[in-house]
């Protein structure tokens, strides 16, 4: 790749291998472990170089396991890479260093910053005092991003009395108050129910707008993906499979939609050969996957050949989509 002049991310052949204990289960295993000790290595990401300029929303995306959360490691300077570099906003993360933590964040899901018992109002004064923000300065930020989140009183109430979207959008507030440049976003979405997700998508689209941040996401929610994320890189087994446009890898992708039937009676697989591919059958419900383009007339086809009880059109989960592609060998 090109080195690019403008890149705000870069990553040139990042690679990181972990090394594990191979150690059998039992004390046996442990003892003979203690003796003859042995390790075993696993290629996390493998080669892996990219550029984002200033501003972009960019999707990341791989299956369960394939490198995402260890190459966002790298680039935050949580780990070290085993290969190759990585430069963010100017500065290289493993370093650790106060002028590059001011201009990132990351974002986990799964993990959370504010404290449980306190209300997040706390937790944000302290962020305010780590990053060296004046008082009037994060009160100001923080009504800006409060009414952004459409979050109120919620910042008054101790974490654990709020819902689980209105924790993730008191993070994202706590994560976004030092107005980092680059965003490292990784399944912001989880567990949100639709909603919830929407509404930090909608604000997700307004802060890159309105502060011309650098965001780079992962989600297993494809309606993140195509809301948000123009371009996405690809990873697969550690290894950068695709980076370009969404469009473009769409129509690469098996272009299906899922399509769930409640049926008054149960029906064997054969019965529905000629509607789409029989994803699963659980009793009386049924998943299909029905190409795009043929979506229309065989919903139609469904509704009147079969006892169907209800019906509902959605895109087939990311991870069955990314996990197909490759059993197909589509990309590989
Ligand atoms: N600390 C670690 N020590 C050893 N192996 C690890 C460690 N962290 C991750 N791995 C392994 O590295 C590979 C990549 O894991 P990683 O968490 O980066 O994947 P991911 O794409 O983020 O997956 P997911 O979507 O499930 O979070 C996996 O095989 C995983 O088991």
């Amino acid at each position: 790749m090109a080195p690019d002049r403008m890149a705000i991310v870069r990553a040139q052949g990042l690679g990181k291998t972990y090394r594990v204990a191979d150690k059998q289960p039992g004390l046996a295993g442990t003892l003979r472990h203690f003796v003859n000790r042995r390790e075993r290595l696993i290629a996390a990401v493998q080669d892996v170089s990219f550029a984002i300029e200033p501003g972009e929303f960019v999707g990341f995306l791989g299956a369960n396991g394939a490198g995402k959360t260890t190459t966002l490691k790298m680039l935050t300077g949580l780990i070290h890479p085993t290969s190759g570099t990585v430069e963010v906003a100017g500065c290289q993360p493993q370093r650790r260093e106060a002028d590059f933590l001011g201009q990132i964040t990351l974002v986990m899901g799964q993990k959370q910053q504010l404290i449980w018992d306190l209300p997040p109002l706390d937790s944000l004064r302290v962020n305010a005092a780590v990053y060296g923000i004046p008082p009037a300065e994060s009160r100001r930020r923080i009504a800006e991003l409060a009414e952004m989140l459409e979050l109120g009183d919620e910042l008054r109430r101790p974490v654990r009395k709020l819902s689980l979207g209105q924790r993730m959008k008191a993070e994202l507030l706590a994560a976004l108050l030092h107005r980092p440049a680059v965003l490292f976003l990784d399944e912001p979405t989880l567990g949100l129910d639709v909603n919830a997700q929407a509404r930090v998508r909608t604000f997700l689209a307004d802060y890159n707008r309105r502060f011309g941040a650098t965001v780079l996401l992962t989600s297993h929610y494809m309606a993140d993906i195509t809301a948000l994320c123009p371009r996405v890189l690809l990873i697969h087994e550690g290894r950068l499979f695709y980076d370009g446009s969404l469009e473009t890898l769409t129509q690469r992708l098996a272009p299906c939609r899922e399509v769930r039937l409640e049926l008054h009676a149960p029906l064997g697989a054969g019965a529905f050969a000629s509607y789409g591919e029989v994803e699963a059958i659980e009793g009386r419900e049924v998943r299909l996957l029905i190409p795009r383009e043929r979506l229309t007339e065989q919903v139609g086809r469904l509704l009147a050949d079969l006892a169907v009880v209800d019906l509902s059109v959605s895109d087939p989960p990311i991870e069955d989509i990314i996990g197909r592609l490759f059993h197909q060998g589509a990309l590989a």
